[in-house]
């Protein structure tokens, strides 16, 4: 494979097993999901070389480990970023320095993010003489993930990396993230517990459950997924990229285009042309047989069932759509599926009560 994460780990514990065997993108986010002690930390570790799996780790057509070649490259010669949940800054340089030590350890030639870029990015420039005790937690985390950036890696690797902050940190750090994935072709390896974090960051979704995988792919599959615990959340949800086709003034609304058809929300202050992830919750999907109907729902796309699943209280079912290549989960009631006698397979209309932009 010369493309792509290739990460075949087995790495049996006292109590634990970690079996992975991963193909992912070579670039974008790919979050690493699951409940505690599902093994996310081990799987970042074996890539990383500081624990020693058996297998394989490919990056972009770099081996740093092939049990069957006998590779096995310490981590220090693993072109790699490592962010954790607390920065590990050096308490007695400026940040300017602990910036240059990361700069440093790479050779000017092969440096492939630069100093500008890199304070640019995390937005960190007024920030250079300061003492690392005199920086908050997100501008601590800001500085730690540049210092990553500043060693020219080939892949990042993020363990919570906003876990330690506030919610109105977390909020100031997001956009930053969300630039790193759209402006770096660096592949972020991202383990997060937060539905909200995963949803306005991944393109693709790694679900671990005891050390396995449950399941892998981009994230707007795996969201409408009905066998997979997504589903079964109380804010269930799936994402979806749009893009800003126009902007109604006389009625404040922006209207999105998606693969097919569009939908609209409140006015936004977005450029035509730009890319907006939404976010759609099930519980604000409902069905109608028909668009013909006078509703005050806006926004409503022709989408055919896809299949039903069970939801958690026994009032309700999911509902996986798909509304012109946008796949959409809707929970109604079992009750209103009978009474329109709803069947896999049927062409209905999917009415979206009330649409989240991310970002
Ligand atoms: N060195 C070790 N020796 C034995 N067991 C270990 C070791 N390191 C981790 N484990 C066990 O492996 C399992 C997975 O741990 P890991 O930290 O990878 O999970 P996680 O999904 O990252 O969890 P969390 O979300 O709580 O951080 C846990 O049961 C843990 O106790």
């Amino acid at each position: 494979m010369s493309g792509g994460l290739d990460l075949r780990c087995r790495l049996p514990l006292a109590d634990f097993a970690l079996e992975a065997d991963l193909s992912l993108p070579g670039r974008g986010v790919t979050a690493l999901f699951g409940p505690s002690g599902s093994g996310k930390t081990t799987l970042l570790r074996c890539v990383a070389g500081l624990a020693r799996a058996a297998g394989r780790v490919e990056i972009n057509g770099e081996c740093w480990q092939d049990d069957a070649r006998r590779i096995f490259l310490p981590t220090h010669q693993r072109a790699l970023g490592y962010v954790f949940q607390e920065a590990s800054l050096f308490a007695h340089l400026s940040v300017k320095a602990n910036l240059e030590f990361g700069l440093k350890r790479i050779a000017p030639a092969e440096r492939k993010v630069g100093w500008d870029a890199a304070l640019e990015l995390l937005g960190i420039g007024h920030l250079l003489e300061r003492g690392t005790g005199a920086l908050s937690g997100g501008e601590r985390q800001r500085v730690a993930i540049a210092r990553a950036l500043l060693t020219s890696p080939r892949l990042l690797l993020m363990d919570e990396p906003l876990a330690a902050l506030d919610a109105r940190r977390k909020q100031e750090i997001l956009p930053y993230l969300e630039r790193l994935h759209d402006e770096l072709a660096i592949p972020i390896l991202y383990v997060s517990h937060s539905p909200d974090e995963v949803a306005r960051l991944a393109d693709h979704l790694v679900l671990l459950e005891q050390g396995r995988v449950l399941a892998s792919g981009p994230i707007a599959e795996l969201q409408a997924r009905l066998d997979l615990p997504l589903a079964l959340d109380e804010d269930a949800a799936v994402v979806v990229e749009a893009q800003v086709l126009e902007h109604d003034e006389a009625y404040a609304l922006t209207r999105l285009g998606l693969a097919r058809g569009s939908i609209q929300v409140t006015r936004k202050p977005l450029a035509v042309g730009a890319r907006a992830r939404i976010k759609i919750q099930a519980r604000d999907v409902s069905i109608a047989l028909s668009a013909d109907n006078p509703s005050s729902i806006v926004n409503r796309l022709p989408a055919r069932i896809r299949g039903f699943g069970e939801a958690v209280h026994p009032a309700q079912c999911l509902v996986s759509l798909d509304a012109g290549g946008t796949l959409l989960l809707a929970r109604i009631t079992r009750l209103s599926r009978d009474q329109l006698d709803l069947r896999e397979g049927m062409e209905v209309v999917a009415q979206i009560k009330s649409v989240a932009l991310l970002g």
